[in-house]
């Protein structure tokens, strides 16, 4: 089965969809292969994380800082999710940027989110469930959180006051925060 990779507005931010097989069953896809993944300039994973939400749960915006910085491809199993990348690159012209996709589950879609951005996502149904491979693996002393709602990034986030958890409501602003990528 073969995988289609589609820069986003920040072209390291990439959209991926792959084929589906369907038939009276249901559906079967490959939702990973690892040649073509390195092929299209991804990294090798290390790492399977998977959570499940209620409607109008907002996780997020995380990253890990160097040398522990992770890459995540994100795929909606069950529900849907609206998913957000944000560039915390200095030098990148996109800094301070975010693309933001809706996943649901069974479309078969994927989002890879490098090192150097930090991810966050809003669930929009109940028992939504998100599954993503990392890039590295989860380092406490290095799991930073920035504010889901800093005006600086000004993400159009789909409700306005969703269950946010005390870490990430304590978060700091992106001007407060020096990522380090
Ligand atoms: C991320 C992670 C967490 N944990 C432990 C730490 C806590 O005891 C518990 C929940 O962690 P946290 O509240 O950070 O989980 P989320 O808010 O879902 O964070 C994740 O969601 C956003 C969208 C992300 O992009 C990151 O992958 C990740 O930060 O799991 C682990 O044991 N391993 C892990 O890899």
């Amino acid at each position: 089965m073969d995988f289609t990779f589609t820069p986003l507005a920040i072209p390291e931010v990439l959209l991926i969809e792959h084929q589906v097989a369907r038939d009276e069953r249901g559906f079967f896809v490959e939702s990973y292969r690892e040649d073509a993944f390195l092929r299209a300039g991804l990294p090798r994973f290390v790492q399977d994380n998977h959570s499940r939400s209620g409607a109008h749960v907002l996780r997020g915006l995380h990253y890990q800082t160097a040398p522990m910085a992770a890459g995540k491809l994100v795929r909606c199993l069950a529900g849907r999710v609206y998913d957000v990348a944000v560039d915390l690159r200095r030098r990148s012209p996109s800094y301070g940027r975010f693309v933001a996709v809706e996943l649901t589950g069974g479309d078969c879609r994927m989002l890879w989110v490098p090192p150097g951005f930090a991810h966050g996502l809003l669930t929009l149904e109940p028992d939504t469930e998100v599954a993503y491979k990392v890039s590295a693996y989860y380092s406490p002393a290095h799991d930073r959180a920035l504010r889901w709602n800093d005006p600086a990034i000004g993400i159009p986030w789909p409700v306005a006051d969703p269950l946010v958890s005390a870490k990430d409501r304590a978060a700091p602003l992106l001007a407060e925060s020096d990522p380090g990528f």
